[in-house]
């Protein structure tokens, strides 16, 4: 068969199989679409064929209509790329056909490939098989008919969480809901679907139109309730989206006035969300998560994996006993060292705390705690690291420290093993300067708390070797990260790009704004919550010492705040005690504290920044701006530095690390949507204007040349050299 394209091959029992190849899932291009309405026209043509069984090559069914052409149309704005599928193909061709479609479906049906599925006339399934409509997630709706047939085969309220949540579910769950109608071992899989397929022809199994059941749908009033408490929780997760009220709504349409209105609106509603802003921020953030994957001169050498079986953490505070978390999870061994017994209590008891609440919030099962449990050993010496494949060093921010672990660990462990560390602030360099193995020493920076967020640094020094990045990058996907690689300089790429974020606030609080309006604003924009409010529950002292840190680095544009100070002066020490800009009380959320604005009065009489003394009046859209261009311009300098391998690393690094809204794309994203001269005139509009933190504001060089030359800021810093990371 042709690497790409769809056959028709006719037994001698009158079946016609059809088969989708699309490598690696079948994605359905144009292409395929276009081939699979001739193939299905023959075999409806035909008089040897008495009916189809429609299955996808290489073990998978379909990924689903071909993100790139998403891509495309956001380019170029041409919106007949998109093929007339869910009428054309899937009700006129298939469902309403004289010969009946059984689906035979292996390893995932998901987005159109599901849709297709369930406009055959049954589903036949593997064990363990993908199904869901995850197109939300991409910004649009389901478009080949899957807000219809769903509800239609598992009824509205499963199918509403399906779609809402982009969440798939498993064959065998499909097949409770009525999704699927048998399940059959892969061996199998051809041979019952055509069997299935002559059954119905033959009238000895019912024939069924999915789009025309009622059987699942509930009565109008209970529909009504349902969508609208499902219109209410969508107002509160995704507030910014409008791909979850159009879904509700298609799906009302197809409830009240029948399945093909419902097809026919969703068509249209589709076509529309396509071009959405939202649309083009999820795609891009797709895309760019997979492209993390590939690192020129790591990735592309066709190096071998290393087995990791083994890895040593050593720190069993929070950052040490998150990181073994996500190990044990993932079936990998942890020795967990400390240095005396009753640290190692303490890091074994939340590791043992980590897996207990993911049992109570139902993520884990309490087989599985216990047995990641039971592959984890406690130390107090370096004895049992003679068999690791890795150690991950997260011990306090000390140097001399540092360095001398990493010096014990050279001797300890065998020539193979991986040396990371967790720091988030120390040069790696300085780190390894006491040891001969600076080709093994590479960062493994999580982010807190390290069993749940997504994100892993891998920081690289010019002398770290290919061979270690490569083999952490696989480590960070087995344990369910997002391993982005990046270069070695203070801050790494997201607190590098994110210092300002903090302190643009500050500076806005300085200049007379009010706290709460910034943190609503910032909110309101799809940070999850905003900057003075991400200082209470991050801590005080991290607060102080990332400040210190970036000042010492960056003096040129580092705004040296005393408002902390003043806040633990004053017996503040944010969610750690319960008071800062905020109160927290157990079981309520953190309330406005209206007895802060004392201290910050004081902090304004001290940091005196406002122009003739006097608050500045500033809109809401000006606030935002002065919080976010900031980190915009440090993310220009990340880039121009190489800090990233490209531009959508960090936009991934921003999602993931800072929880930047992803339906913006990720900062570089974002800001390529507003455009470079604006930012540029804007900062340098507050650099001249705010004379006393005009280095905060000013613009650096990359930002300047982009907005000069009308380039995006994400365009390649240069093609021609090879990446090296400069420190
Ligand atoms: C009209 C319709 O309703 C609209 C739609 O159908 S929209 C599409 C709906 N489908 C989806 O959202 C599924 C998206 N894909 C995925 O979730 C995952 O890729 C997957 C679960 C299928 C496979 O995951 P995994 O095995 O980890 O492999 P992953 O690295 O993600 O993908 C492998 C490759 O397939 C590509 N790919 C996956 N799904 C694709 C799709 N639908 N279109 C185009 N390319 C796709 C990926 O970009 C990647 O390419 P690369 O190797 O060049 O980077």
């Amino acid at each position: 068969m042709a690497k790409v394209g769809v056959t028709i091959e006719v037994g001698s029992d009158g079946v016609a199989i059809i088969t989708m190849r699309n490598p690696p899932v079948n994605a359905l291009a144009p292409s395929i679409i276009a081939a699979l309405k001739e193939k299905y026209t023959e075999a409806m043509r035909r008089n040897d064929v008495k009916a189809i069984v429609l299955t996808g090559e290489g073990g998978k069914f379909s990924g689903g209509f071909d993100i790139n052409v998403f891509q495309t149309i956001h380019k170029n704005g041409d919106i007949s790329l998109l093929p007339d599928v869910s009428v054309e193909l899937v009700v006129n061709i298939m469902e309403d056909a004289k010969k009946p479609s059984v689906a035979a479906v292996q390893g995932l049906a998901l987005g159109g490939g599901l849709e297709l599925a369930m406009g055959c006339h049954a589903r036949i399934a593997t064990p363990k098989t993908q199904l869901g409509l995850p197109e939300l997630s991409l910004g649009v709706i389901p478009g080949f008919g899957g807000t219809q047939r769903l509800p239609r085969l598992v009824g509205l309220p499963k199918a509403v969480e399906m779609m809402l949540l982009s969440k798939p579910i498993m064959s065998e769950e499909g097949k409770k809901l009525g999704l699927v109608d048998a399940i059959v071992s892969p061996k199998d899989l051809l041979k019952v679907s055509r069997l299935w397929a002559l059954d119905i022809a033959e009238r000895r199994r019912p024939w069924m139109n999915s789009l025309h059941r009622t059987d699942k749908l509930c009565s109008l009033s209970e529909a009504r309730e349902i969508l609208k408490s499902a219109r209410k929780r969508a107002r509160q997760t995704a507030p910014n989206m409008p791909q979850h009220q159009a879904c509700l709504d298609v799906i009302e349409e197809g409830v009240v006035f029948g399945g093909y209105s419902g097809v026919l609106k969703e068509a249209k509603v589709f076509k529309e969300l396509v071009l959405s802003s939202t649309s083009k921020g999820l795609v891009h953030v797709f895309f760019a998560q997979r492209a993390t994957s590939k690192v020129p001169n790591v990735t592309d050498l066709g190096l071998k994996l290393t087995s990791i079986k083994k890895v040593a953490v050593i720190g069993g505070g929070l950052m040490g006993s998150g990181i073994a978390t996500a190990l044990l999870l993932s079936n990998i061994s942890v020795i967990l060292k400390e240095i005396n017994s009753e640290y190692l209590q303490k890091g074994m008891k939340s590791i043992e705390a980590n897996l207990r609440s993911l049992v109570t919030r139902g993520k884990l099962t309490q087989d599985k705690a216990e047995k990641a449990f039971s592959i984890l050993k406690g130390v107090l010496d370096y004895s049992e690291f003679k068999n690791v494949d890795m150690v991950i060093e997260a011990v306090i921010e000390n140097i001399p420290l540092k360095q001398s672990i990493f010096n014990e660990l050279e001797k300890s462990c065998p020539p193979h093993c991986i040396l990371a560390t967790n720091t988030s602030t120390i040069d790696l360099n300085i780190i390894g300067e006491k040891t001969r193995s600076q080709d093994r020493i590479v960062g493994a920076h999580f982010f807190s708390p390290a069993h749940v967020m997504p994100l892993l640094e891998i920081v690289r020094t010019e002398k770290t070797s290919a061979q270690v990045i490569l083999d952490l990058m696989a480590v960070g996907k087995m344990i369910k990260k997002v391993p982005v690689v990046v270069g070695n300089c203070t801050g790494f790429a997201v607190n590098r790009t994110f210092f300002p974020y903090t302190q643009g606030a500050h500076i806005l609080a300085g200049l007379g704004v009010d706290v709460f309006r910034i943190d609503r604003l910032i909110s309101s924009f799809g940070m999850p919550m905003g900057p003075f409010q991400l200082q209470d529950l991050a801590g005080y002292g991290v607060a102080l010492a990332v400040g210190k840190e970036f000042a010492t680095s960056f003096p040129d544009r580092a705004f040296k705040s005393p408002l902390v100070d003043l806040l633990v002066k004053s017996g503040r020490n944010g969610k750690n005690n319960g008071k800062g800009y905020y109160t927290f009380e157990k079981g309520s959320k953190p309330k406005p504290d209206p007895s802060v604005v004392p201290i910050i009065e004081e902090f304004r009489r001290l940091s005196n920044i406002m122009p003739g003394g006097k608050p500045i009046t500033v809109s809401d859209q000006e606030i935002v701006e002065m919080v976010l261009f900031p980190v915009v311009n440090e993310a220009c300098r990340v880039l121009d530095e190489r800090v990233v391998v490209r531009a959508s690393d960090l936009d991934i690094a921003s999602v993931l690390g800072m929880s930047f809204p992803s339906y913006r794309g990720g900062i570089v994203f974002w800001a390529d949507s507003i455009g470079s001269g604006y930012i540029y005139s804007s900062l340098k509009k507050w650099s001249e204007t705010y004379g006393s933190v005009s280095g905060f504001f000013k613009p650096c060089r990359f930002l300047e040349e982009r907005a000069a030359k009308g380039m995006p800021l994400s365009a390649p810093v240069s093609s021609s050299q090879p990446w090296r990371p400069r420190l």
